[in-house]
């Protein structure tokens, strides 16, 4: 689905925060012609008169992991960068729920392959809402296959494997449906195009194994720890077959953009009974209070911008 973004004021770029128009890098650097860059995406929410980050400090524990598997080490700390984030925020005095792009690519230099050119770290944050149709959507079983995870890093998220995505979205919206879901390399049910997924059978949440091609979402993490300790849930993570797509009683995705986005519909086959299910409406309801700060043992996941 397109995405409508107005542009901030501010950005940061390799430790500054300068005007949003002077955000810019040279059309030779390395990560822009081959992928060699790493990214996150994180949501900050407004509420009650200010900016609250979802689990800031973990997405950019990742980012410095995705970082470290392609040979990129990033110039700052993990709270260097979270320290950024925040005042990059407090600049921008956002009054929406936004989007924040952490992205490190290898710069200007050689453009040789193997080159390892000096790393530019950016941190853009825009005013951002839903990304998906939060009444349901309808999906299809892409053409493209997830890599398996010997032949492309899939735990790293790097921009690269994104042209996959984008591929795979493309032909989903020309199908005329909402988003793609890919299969792995020997056909189990592996993710979305940005997003993790669950199906719920018999009141069990089932989702792919993360030793599988599939992101380690944090929104995935977040969904499993909440399912089993608060909503007295049964979590099974294991491969699923493409048929157990169709004939589950619940199926969702989860992302940070995504957040908990139900699936009412894969290729024709409607789920459960077409409309939002009983456990994925209680994910979704229980998700939004964690992300505000209103339960209190995850407080711990919100950083507060005020
Ligand atoms: C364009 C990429 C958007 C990005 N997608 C996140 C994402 C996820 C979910 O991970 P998490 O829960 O940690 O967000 C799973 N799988 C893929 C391929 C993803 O791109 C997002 O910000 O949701």
């Amino acid at each position: 689905m397109s995405v409508e973004v107005s542009w901030p004021k501010y950005a940061w770029i390799n430790g500054k925060i300068v005007e949003w128009e002077n955000a810019k890098v040279h059309v030779f650097v390395h990560g822009l012609h081959y992928g060699t860059g790493v990214f996150e995406g994180i949501r900050g929410y407004y509420d009650s008169g200010y900016i609250k980050i979802f689990r800031l400090e973990d997405h950019m524990k990742r980012l410095f992991n995705s970082a470290k598997i392609i040979h990129i080490k990033i110039p700052y700390t993990v709270h260097d960068l979270v320290n950024a984030t925040v005042e990059l925020i407090k600049a921008n005095k956002f009054t929406k729920d936004i989007y924040i792009r952490p992205i490190v690519f290898r710069g200007l230099g050689s453009f040789g392959l193997r080159a390892q050119n000096p790393v530019d770290v950016a941190i853009i944050a825009v005013e951002f809402g839903k990304y998906l149709k939060k009444t349901g959507i309808r999906c299809t079983i892409s053409s493209w296959r997830k890599p398996s995870a010997d032949s492309f890093p899939v735990y790293a998220k790097t921009t690269g494997i994104y042209l996959l995505y984008h591929l795979a979205s493309i032909e989903a919206a020309m199908n005329g449906y909402d988003e793609a879901i890919l299969l792995d390399h020997e056909g189990f049910v592996a993710e979305g195009s940005g997003e993790n997924i669950f199906i719920v059978k018999n009141n069990t949440l089932i989702t792919p194994p993360t030793y599988d091609a599939i992101l380690e979402g944090i929104t995935r993490d977040t969904v499993i720890k909440v399912a089993k300790e608060d909503l007295g849930l049964n979590v099974i993570e294991r491969r699923i077959r493409r048929e157990e797509l169709y004939t589950a009683d619940e199926a969702f995705f989860t992302g940070t953009a995504a957040e908990i986005t139900p699936i009412v519909e894969v290729d024709g086959r409607t789920i459960g009974n077409g409309r939002i299910g009983e456990v994925t409406s209680k994910i979704m309801d229980y998700y939004n209070s964690i992300t505000l700060g209103k339960i209190e043992k995850y407080r711990k996941w919100v950083t507060e911008v005020r």
